[in-house]
Parts: structure tokens; C-alpha cells; sequence
């Protein structure tokens, strides 16, 4: 597959840097994975690795590809190394504060021509791109998790957006082995826009008792061929997304239909934020994951 460029950044080592940084790495990439903290980029790179070798133990990789793959990957806590970055995908937290502030340190690092592209699942690409010195050469590229699993990624274009930045865009998401959809610049674009509001009604399904964590999940999984139950697609995508989303859906579209469940609000201010904090609708501390209601 075509290559475009040589080097990709990546701001937030979470579980969506550390996927869109696996398979980027594995189509050739040179990828630096920027965080605040030495902690998590160790972890991310720990994760990165696992999730390689278990492909190599399924089959699907070869141990010669894991390795190249690894020694593509390297992460810093020094923002200045996203100076020499071609594409530069911005995954950090799902909160709009947090990503303008990042923008406002990196694009000063940036080479003119980079271009910059958030991973946001819900907020407007035109607003986060009023906080770039370059709208034109910004865009969305929304990955979906776990990254190296899922095979569609939506693009969506900000009102600035130049077409060669979304045809670079197009060629690079191929380039991954992904399936592109395009998305309008409306709250959560497609796929969150349908998929939150269900996950929302579920939480909604508990709090009014009509069902516990388990029964929602397997009427879910065996009644509607989830793959996994939305309540425990809510812990993998993490509680406090979950909500950011919602809340972007209800002030973006001022409906009430999308009032974020107020047991998914105390959930999150509990720190009970699914499977990355060790707890959401279900337990994950121990052997086996446990409903929490
Ligand atoms: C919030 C947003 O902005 C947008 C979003 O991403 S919304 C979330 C979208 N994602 C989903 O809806 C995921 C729904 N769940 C699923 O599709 C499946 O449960 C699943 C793919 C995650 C796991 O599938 P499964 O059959 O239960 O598990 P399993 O057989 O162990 O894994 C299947 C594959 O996924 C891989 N996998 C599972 N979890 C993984 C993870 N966290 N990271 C990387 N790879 C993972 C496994 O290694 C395995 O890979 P191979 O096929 O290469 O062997
Ligand atoms: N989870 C999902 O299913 C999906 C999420 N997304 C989107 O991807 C983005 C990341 O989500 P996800 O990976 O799940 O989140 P995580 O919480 O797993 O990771 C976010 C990472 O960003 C780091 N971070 C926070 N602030 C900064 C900063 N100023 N500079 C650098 N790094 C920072 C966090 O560090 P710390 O924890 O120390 O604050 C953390 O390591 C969000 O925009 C989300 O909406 C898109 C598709 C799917």
C-alpha cells in the first residue's frame, strides 16, 4: 500500500493513541506518541506490544513484522519532538479545553506544511480547527476501538478544510487497510450519533430498573447480535467519553432525547469511568469482570 509521508505523531497515549499508533506502525509509519507523563507512555508501548504478540500467537502477523512494527514506535514527553511530524493525530481526552490547549502548544512545534487531524468522537471539527493556525490542513480522522480490530475509520472535514489535506487524509486511512466513511461536521458525526444514544438508553434501561447489568447486556448480545452488550461497550469505550459524547449530542442538537442518564453522570464523578479505571457497570479488579448492579 501507498505510503504518503514518512512520520506520524500522535498526542495521548490512551487506548486510541496506542491503537492508531500499532497500525500505523505496521503499514510502515515512523510514529512518536507524545503524553504528559513517562508512566503512561510506558503502559501505552506495554499495551502496543501485547496486542502485537497476540497477533503473532493467533496468526496473523509474523514475528519479523511485530519487531519491525516496535521499532517504528517511540514516545516522549517533549513536545518538541512532534517538530519533524508530517501528520500529526491528536487522541488525548474527549474534552474540548483539554484539546485547544494542546493545539495551542503544538502548532508553534509544527512544520507549516504538517497537517493535524483529531480523533474526536463527537465535537465540532470547524471549532477545534479555529484553535489551529491551520484550519486548511485540519481535519477529523475518527478511528474506531479497538483500532487494530475495527475496519472503518470516519473522515470529516471542517468548513476550512482544504480538499489536498482530505485526499492525503483518504490515501493515508487506505494506506492503513481501513475502510473510510465520510462524515458531515454535525455533533458525533455517524457513528456516535446513533450508537451513544443506544448505549444512553441502556444506562437509562438500568437506572429505571427495568433490567440489571447482566440482563441488558445478554438481551442485547443474544437478542440483537451485539457483539458485546452496551454496557459493557460503554466500560470498553470508557464512562467518561461515553458522557462527554452525550453531552455534546444534547448541547450541539438541543434535544432532550439525548439528556446524558444521570446514573452514567455519577458513575463518572465516582471515577467508575469502565475498564480503563478498573470499574464501570461491571468490576474489573478481579478474576472476572462482576456486574456493579
Ligand atoms: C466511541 C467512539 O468514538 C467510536 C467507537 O469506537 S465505538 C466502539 C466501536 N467498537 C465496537 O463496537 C466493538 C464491539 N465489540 C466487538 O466488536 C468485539 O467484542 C471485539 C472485536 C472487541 C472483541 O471480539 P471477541 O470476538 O469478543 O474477542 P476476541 O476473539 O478475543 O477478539 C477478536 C479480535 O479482537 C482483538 N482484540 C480484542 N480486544 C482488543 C483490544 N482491546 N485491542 C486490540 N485488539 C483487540 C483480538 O486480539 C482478536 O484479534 P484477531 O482477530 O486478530 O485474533
Ligand atoms: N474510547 C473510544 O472508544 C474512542 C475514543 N475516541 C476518542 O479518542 C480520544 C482519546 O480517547 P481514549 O484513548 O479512549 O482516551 P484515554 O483516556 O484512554 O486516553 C487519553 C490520553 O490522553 C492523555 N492526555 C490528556 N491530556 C493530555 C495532554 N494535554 N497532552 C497529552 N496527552 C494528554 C491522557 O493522559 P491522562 O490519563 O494522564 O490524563 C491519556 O493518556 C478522545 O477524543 C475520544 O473521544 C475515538 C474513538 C473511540
Amino acid at each position: 500500500m501507498t505510503k504518503v509521508f514518512d512520520n506520524v505523531g500522535i498526542v495521548g497515549a490512551g487506548q486510541m493513541g496506542c491503537g492508531i499508533a500499532h497500525v500505523a506502525a505496521l503499514a510502515g509509519y515512523k510514529v512518536t506518541i507524545y503524553d504528559l507523563a513517562k508512566e503512561r507512555i510506558e503502559a501505552g508501548l506495554a499495551t502496543i506490544n501485547g496486542n502485537l504478540a497476540r497477533q503473532v500467537s493467533n496468526g496473523k502477523l509474523s514475528e519479523e513484522a511485530r519487531k519491525a512494527a516496535l521499532a517504528l514506535i517511540s514516545g516522549t514527553t517533549d513536545i518538541n519532538d512532534m517538530a519533524p511530524m508530517d501528520l500529526v493525530i491528536e487522541a488525548a481526552t474527549e474534552d474540548e479545553t483539554v484539546k485547544r490547549k494542546i493545539f495551542a502548544q503544538l502548532c508553534p512545534v509544527l512544520k507549516p506544511e504538517a497537517l493535524l487531524a483529531t480523533n474526536t468522537s463527537s465535537l465540532s471539527i470547524t471549532r477545534l480547527a479555529s484553535a489551529t493556525d491551520r484550519p486548511e490542513r485540519f481535519m477529523g480522522i475518527h478511528f474506531m476501538n479497538p483500532v487494530p480490530v475495527m475496519k472503518l475509520v470516519e473522515l470529516v472535514r471542517g468548513i476550512a478544510t482544504e480538499e489536498s489535506t482530505f485526499e492525503t487524509a483518504k490515501t493515508f486511512v487506505r494506506s492503513l487497510e481501513k475502510t473510510i466513511t465520510v462524515a458531515e461536521d454535525f455533533p458525533a458525526f455517524i457513528v456516535n450519533r446513533i450508537l451513544l444514544p443506544m448505549i444512553n438508553e441502556a444506562i437509562y434501561t438500568l437506572y429505571e430498573g427495568v433490567g440489571s447489568v447482566e440482563a441488558i447486556d445478554t438481551a442485547m448480545k443474544l437478542g440483537a447480535n451485539h457483539p458485546m452488550g452496551p454496557l459493557q461497550l460503554a466500560d470498553f469505550i470508557g464512562l467518561d467519553t461515553c458522557l462527554s459524547i452525550m453531552q455534546v449530542l444534547h448541547d450541539g442538537l438541543a434535544d432532550s432525547k439525548y439528556r446524558p442518564c444521570p446514573l452514567l453522570v455519577k458513575y463518572v464523578e465516582a471515577g467508575w469511568l469502565g475498564r480503563k479505571s478498573g470499574r464501570g457497570f461491571y468490576d474489573y479488579r478481579g478474576e472476572h469482570p462482576i456486574p456493579t448492579r
